[in-house]
């Protein structure tokens, strides 16, 4: 059965019979579909919409934001997945020189919070400390920097969400009306039949919808279908990846219709304003907490005062699971209050087990807790954004998680630079003999190490994370190679002319290294910081390093290097060199190989 709107009490707009959806598991990604466009280009898509209201300048700052995540039960893999990207982009925005404002939080509303606590015997409110609390701790072992976090059952935030509402309200986009539908628990959301599986399960979390028939308020999505469609067709950029959005105008050429913005029987939640037997949508409530967010408890709880600090927000960084809300609902809720639009949506892919997207409610998680207590915060960083093409789903696999890390930080990463100063202790008494811009003259190992950073500024530019990575780990390979050619171990043997030349090799070497340390810390910090202070700095210059330090040049004569020591420990494999034949033997056939290299180069 399709919801159906059964009376409406003062319907001022036409509903668009069938608003098809076309679910996100049936829309099959392809690993060859590639995306292009820079944060950097971007034009703001609010001037025609609401002309003369968008004040955007150079000087705005960079707003960032997550999900609000549901503190239906405490986060996994997946939620981790998006912060520590959006973390990524944040520490790369500020490594420009911008002001950024990262933004995540929890959701706390709505009817699953409530069963949730019940479930464990305790308050509402309990279960959202309990819950909200464990989001931050995890931001904290994955090192998120992030600068606000909301929480919606927070006073300042349902202040927010009251004028918003009652502005909406004023614009004559708020009706009451009875609805029937068929209803996902898990999603909070009316579904349409057609987008639903057999028994009428849902496509995301495979439990049958149920019918449901409340009085609700309405907000007249329909309304704003044409403006919508400007939107899509002025803003190409505005969803991202392109894919996603073709998904997206897919869904409103199909028509929108009206959604319930309240809900009758769900008591843990915002009154609406004027009518204290029900509660605000969970969706209309927490969407609006990218803006309660940026209010800093020293003004008055106000949407203006909120715009004031930030708003439109630059990206919205989703998953695709919430596309809908955030590039249909969101827009025409803003544009119906007379606010701006978020610069950019952009819907990243599934973190998946056996194919099905992990989430809380299918209990099909990994623990990202887990692995930040066995392998470290800079490996699962590193890893879930190299080895997902940012925009398509990924599965993980221990093995290759091992395989990854091992392979770039510890033996390409890790053992350029612990050879290089193994070196230079042995004969240059860890000093630097040469400013690194003279040992490069005329160098075309140079060349490469500024072409391949250029690359990677505008992967990071482009949101292609996993790009970015792999053109520093470039860098690297460079190194290792510039390092076997030359090989200044022998040269230091033959003295004189040759052990200048060599001393000037390890130089080069150590300012490559001093590059990726730049270069590679919006996604690894830990790491990169354990580089920097091998490389002789203190830890407080690391925190005022920008993207100009990734120029050559860096390292100056008489600079003293730290004792060598392993910047990253490579993981130990439970199977120590059974599998010879499989991916895992070829790691330990790298690892004998270093260690062979090193007996060479003593
Ligand atoms: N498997 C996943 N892969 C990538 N991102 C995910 C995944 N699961 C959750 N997320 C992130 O969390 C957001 C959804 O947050 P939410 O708190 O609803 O978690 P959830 O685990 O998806 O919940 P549920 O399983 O109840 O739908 C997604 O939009 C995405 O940003
Ligand atoms: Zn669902």
């Amino acid at each position: 059965m399709t919801g159906r709107v059964l009376f409406s009490s003062q319907c001022a707009f036409p509903f668009f019979p069938a608003f098809r959806t076309v679910s996100s598991s049936a829309s099959r990604l392809t690993k060859s579909v590639r995306f292009r466009h820079s944060l950097a280009s971007f034009s703001n898509c609010n001037s025609h919409v609401h002309s003369g209201e968008d004040k955007t300048t150079q000087k705005d700052p960079f707003v960032i934001t997550t999900p609000l995540y549901y503190v239906n039960a405490p986060p996994h893999m997946g939620s981790a997945y998006t912060t520590i990207a959006a973390d990524a982009i944040a520490r790369f925005q500020r490594l420009l020189g911008k002001k950024v404002i990262f933004i995540t939080g929890t959701d706390e509303h709505g009817e699953k919070i409530a069963t949730a606590a019940a479930a464990h015997g305790c308050s509402p409110s309990e279960h959202c400390d309990a819950v909200s609390e464990s989001y931050r701790l995890l931001w904290k072992d994955l090192d998120v920097a992030y600068d606000k976090f909301i929480r919606t059952t927070d006073p300042i935030h349902e202040r927010i969400v009251r004028e918003f509402y009652e502005k909406v309200l004023s614009r004559g986009d708020i009706y009451r009306a009875d609805y029937e539908g068929l209803y996902c628990v898990n999603c909070e959301e009316y579904k349409d039949e057609k987008e639903l599986l057999e028994n009428n399960c849902c496509p995301v979390h495979l439990k049958p919808c149920v019918l449901r028939k409340e009085d609700n308020y309405f907000f007249a999505l329909s309304k704003y279908h044409k403006s919508l469609e400007e939107v899509f067709s002025q803003n190409p950029n505005f969803i991202q990846p392109s894919f996603r959005s073709n998904e997206v105008q897919g869904w409103i050429n199909s028509g929108l219709r009206d959604f319930s913005i309240s809900r009758a029987s769900v008591e843990w939640g915002i009154p609406v304003p004027n009518d204290k037997k029900q509660t605000v949508y969970v969706w209309f409530d927490a969407l609006l907490g990218y803006i309660s967010a940026l209010l800093d408890g020293k003004q008055e709880p106000t949407l203006e005062n909120a715009i004031s600090l930030g708003w439109p927000a630059s990206l919205h960084l989703i998953g695709k699971d919430i596309l809908r809300f955030h590039a249909v609902y969101w827009p025409a809720m803003l544009m119906s209050a007379g606010l701006n639009l978020p610069k950019m949506v952009f819907g990243h892919g599934f973190l998946t087990k056996d194919g099905m997207k992990m989430g809380k409610s299918l209990g099909n998680t990994l623990e990202p807790k887990d692995l930040v207590n066995r392998f470290g915060s800079d490996a699962v960083r590193y890893f879930f954004l190299r080895e997902v093409e940012f925009g398509n789903d990924g599965d993980y696999s221990e093995e290759r998680f091992i395989n990854t890390v091992n392979g770039h930080l510890a033996n390409t990463i890790g053992n350029l630079l612990n050879r290089t100063l193994g070196l230079m202790k042995k004969n240059c008494n860890s000093t630097v003999a040469v400013d690194s811009a003279i040992a490069a003259e005329a160098n075309v190992f140079k060349e490469t190490v500024g072409e391949l950073v250029e690359k990677a500024r505008a992967h990071y530019e482009n949101l292609s994370l996993s790009s970015a990575c792999e053109c520093i780990l470039e860098i690297a390979n460079a190194g290792n190679l510039y390092m076997d050619k030359h090989s200044p171990w022998s040269l230091f043997k033959k003295g004189g002319a040759s052990s200048e030349s060599a001393a000037k090799d390890l130089v080069i070497i150590l300012e490559a290294v001093r590059i990726i340390s730049v270069a590679l810390s919006p996604v690894a910090p830990q790491l990169c910081l354990r580089i920097h202070s091998q490389l002789g700095y203190s830890e407080d210059t690391f925190e005022a390093l920008t993207w100009e330090d990734t120029r050559w040049g860096g390292l100056k004569a008489g600079q003293i290097m730290a004792q060598p020591k392993p910047v990253f420990e490579r993981i130990e494999l439970k199977h120590d060199g059974e599998d010879e034949s499989g991916s895992i033997g070829k790691v330990e056939k790298e690892k004998k190989k270093i260690e062979r290299q090193m007996v060479a180069e003593t």
